[in-house]
């Protein structure tokens, strides 16, 4: 996993690898601009006209050294120097004396020095990086409006301008990048949707500072790789009973589909006996669609209205289809009070918690929740900024001592410690219906067979958005639908299996 560091953390790190490597800071500087190069000539078209934007600290540094590059590279390049050259790091210095000898450099020092730029230009934006310190207004302000207005496209070094790497927009202006390319972890910011306008797609490059002292830093968020994914493992003398025997409680009149799909992603992935337990109107649906499963009837036709624990199985997960009837409702809470271990609760299982707070006490600790937005939203209550969202998050899991996972682009993976982890995997194409369905089966799948919760809930989640970046590629995002998801889940098994 990477760990997300905070801007002072950054900053210890460029030192601690200034210090100990030992390399000075110009040339840190001139690899960390190097690796910019190398990142932004495999995205923007040769013959591009290029118009870079400097401050006068070290990320403006880094635009100069870029602009010395890209020149000796022959391309079209014009630099722009914003600000007073008076607080001009050290750095910044040493670089503009190298790339004078070059170049002519154009001083913005007022409104009127602010060229026009044109909407196929290419933009790279050097004002301010890591080290913004206050909002952004007054002349660079001005800069950001025009860059913002102009339609060029945009490439933000380390981090737009105008952004902190981990705190809240600020009131100043911003700059809407279409592209970041960042140095060496990831912002926090990266994974926020309401900054997505002003990040662009990112992209980080290495620029090879201290990797045991990234590690070594204290942080509550990480962003999940391939390599920490563990998975369940077969011995040879399993048998069904000791792969995972899961109880899913799912569906009702008119929902048996996410019923299915749950069922259905639980066996593709692994689980070795699985019992649905559902209303009588599901007997025949889910016995044609799961010839895998067993099917538990409820006495009630349409609604499910009561299930106990069972001794023959190893995980209950309730939720996919159920509906929030009354019945239903307190089938879930005396299914609850009668559960002591980790429970997997998702769609209007989470509804019918919102409905019922009193509940979320009596959740067997280290139970799972896989709430959308909108489920999640009716947990917590409404929510200002997406940092109050991850406080919220945190605040619900440890709390409860639950292991939660926010959905969406970067799916939030919450333990019940408060740790976050940002998910690497999924596409815009999984935004369709019955695609939770799909993930609830994984998920409890994986906790029947063993794993430790949040295990489970952060491997269900990669393999979810695996599976469904598999299937953008064979189908396109736009046809992707869930039941894709579980066909394309052998895939996603394999590719962790390497
Ligand atoms: N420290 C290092 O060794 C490295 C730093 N690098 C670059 O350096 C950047 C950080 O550089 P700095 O710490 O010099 O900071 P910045 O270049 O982000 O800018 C800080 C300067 O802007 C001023 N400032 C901050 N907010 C302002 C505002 N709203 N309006 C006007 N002025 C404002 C500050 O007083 C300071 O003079 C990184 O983002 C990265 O691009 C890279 O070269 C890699 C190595
Ligand atoms: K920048």
């Amino acid at each position: 996993m990477i760990p997300i560091l905070t801007a002072q953390q950054i900053r210890d790190a460029d030192q601690y690898t200034i210090g100990h490597e030992p390399i000075t800071s110009i040339n840190l500087m001139e690899r960390a601009s190097r690796a910019f190069v190398r990142k932004f000539s495999t995205l923007v078209p040769g013959g591009s006209r290029i118009m870079i934007f400097c401050g006068t600290g070290n990320n403006g540094g880094d635009g100069l050294v870029i602009a010395r590059v890209l020149i000796q590279q022959a391309h079209d390049v014009s630099i722009f120097v914003v600000g007073s050259m008076e607080r001009a790091t050290e750095d910044f210095k040493v670089n503009f004396e190298r790339l004078s000898v070059l170049t002519g450099i154009h001083q913005v020092a007022n409104e009127d020095q602010i060229p026009n730029i044109p909407g196929n230009a290419v933009v790279i934006d050097g004002l301010f990086g890591s080290g913004l310190s206050r909002p952004v207004s007054g002349l660079f302000a001005n800069v950001i409006d025009q860059i913002n207005k102009s339609g060029a496209e945009v490439y933000a070094i380390d981090i737009s301008s105008g952004l902190y790497p981990d705190q809240p927009l600020s009131e100043g202006a911003v700059v809407e990048a279409t592209h970041t390319i960042s140095f060496q972890t990831p912002k926090l910011i990266f994974f926020l949707p309401e900054m997505r306008k002003y990040v662009g797609q990112w992209h980080v490059v290495d620029i090879g500072l201290d990797e045991p002292f990234i590690q070594s830093c204290e942080t509550d968020a990480f962003f999940t790789q391939a390599r920490d994914i563990a998975l369940p493992s077969r011995s040879t003398f399993d048998h069904k009973g000791s792969a995972g025997r899961l109880l899913l409680i799912a569906g009702s009149k008119g929902k048996m589909g996410a019923a299915t799909l749950s069922a259905r992603a639980a066996m593709r992935s692994g689980c070795g006996l699985l019992y649905i337990h559902t209303p009588c109107c599901g007997l025949n649906i889910l016995q044609v669609n799961v010839p895998e499963a067993m099917v538990i009837e409820d006495e009630h036709t349409e609604v499910i209205t009561e299930v106990m624990p069972a001794d023959n199985v190893d995980v209950l997960a309730m939720g996919p289809g159920i509906g929030t009837n009354s019945l239903t409702q307190k089938a879930l809470a005396d299914l609850i009070l009668h559960t002591s271990e980790p429970m997997v609760l998702d769609a209007d299982a989470l509804n019918i918690l919102a409905l019922n707070p009193e509940l979320l006490n009596a959740l067997p600790p280290e139970s799972i929740l896989t709430p959308h937005p909108g489920e999640f939203a009716r947990l917590v209550g409404a929510w200002r900024s997406d940092f109050e969202k991850l406080e919220k998050l945190r605040w619900l899991a440890k709390t409860y001592q639950l292991n939660v996972v926010l959905k969406g682009a970067y799916s939030a993976v919450c333990s019940s410690r408060g740790y976050l982890y940002f998910n690497p995997t999924g596409n815009p194409g999984m935004a369709t219906a019955g695609s939770g369905d799909v993930l609830t089966g994984i998920v409890a799948a994986l906790l029947a067979q063993g794993m430790a919760p949040f295990d489970a809930l952060r491997a269900g989640v990669y393999l979810h958005g695996q599976a469904g970046d598999e299937a953008a590629i064979n189908v396109g995002e736009i046809s992707l639908m869930a039941s894709d998801l579980i066909e394309y889940l052998p895939a996603a098994f394999k590719k962790l299996h390497f």
